[in-house]
């Protein structure tokens, strides 16, 4: 429960990381049932989903007049150029994606992704006029030898440029595709952290980053981990690719907002 919610206007973004799922016809599906019970929810609780590459022009087309917003899940630093397979920022704002998954632990893992490549592909977002949701989060390794505070305050001095506007997940990489959801009182622990870390970095007073909480999300414990005050959203995996379980946990959000 969140006292404060209507006073302070508190609003939650749910966000689908389709991931390299979905072919054609069946993500045209899914989009149309996320558009169809998006319909349902007050306007702070927002929705975006963000389709593989392939898929960003016909799911935006079917998003379009809709509240939810298009998301990518990469961009490139630089704007365009020679780099065989890559995505500029000002390709995905061509196409009316409003958003971008940055830093995520799968490409700093698979594409040997560093904190600095992932703080230059933040600014070149955030020119291109999108809102950069740049992850962070600790090994299980570096949670179990006690440095996960000092991963997290790292990745963020590192990989969050000066002035940045945007958004924050934090995917404990053990938590991702495991279902073993980091408990509400961790999340609460940890996101104060990063919150504090941000501000201290930042220097922007009052005015942080809205931080998501992404790992093993389902409609199970998504209210709970909503109510928690320094979470502004959720970043889901394997639940966004079903409509009814990505709109289940929207409707943990309006419970959460409640
Ligand atoms: O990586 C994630 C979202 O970006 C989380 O994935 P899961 O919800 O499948 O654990």
């Amino acid at each position: 429960m969140n006292a404060h919610s209507s006073e302070t206007g508190r609003r939650l973004l749910i966000a689908g990381n389709w991931k390299m799922n979905g072919l054609r016809a069946s993500s045209q599906a899914l989009a149309r049932a996320i558009v169809e019970g998006a319909k349902a929810l007050p306007a702070s609780v927002e929705l975006a989903v963000f389709p593989p590459f392939t898929l960003t022009a016909e799911i935006g087309a079917l998003l379009t007049d809709s509240p939810v917003r298009l998301g990518a899940q990469d961009c490139r630093s630089e704007k365009s150029g020679a780099f065989t397979g890559d995505i500029a920022a000002p390709m995905l704002a061509d196409l009316g994606v409003t958003h971008v998954i940055l830093g995520h632990s799968e490409r700093r893992r698979y594409h040997d992704e560093t904190d600095q490549i992932i703080s230059a592909k933040a600014e070149a977002a955030l020119e291109a006029g999108l809102v950069p949701v740049l992850c962070i989060g600790e090994t299980a390794e570096e949670r179990d030898s006690g440095r996960a505070y000092e991963t997290l305050s790292n990745q963020i001095a590192r990989g969050v440029p000066a002035g940045f506007r945007g958004v924050i997940a934090y995917e404990p990489v053990w938590a991702i595709g495991t279902g073993r959801t980091a408990s509400s009182d961790d999340i609460a622990q940890t996101t104060a952290h990063i919150r504090d870390s941000l501000a201290a970095h930042l220097q922007t007073g009052d005015n942080l980053p809205p931080i998501l909480y992404g790992g093993s999300v389902t409609a199970r414990d998504a209210a709970s981990i909503l109510a928690i005050e320094t979470v502004g959203g959720v970043l889901v995996g394997g639940a966004s690719l079903k409509a009814d379980s990505f709109l289940a946990i929207a409707q943990g959000a309006v419970e959460a907002l409640s």
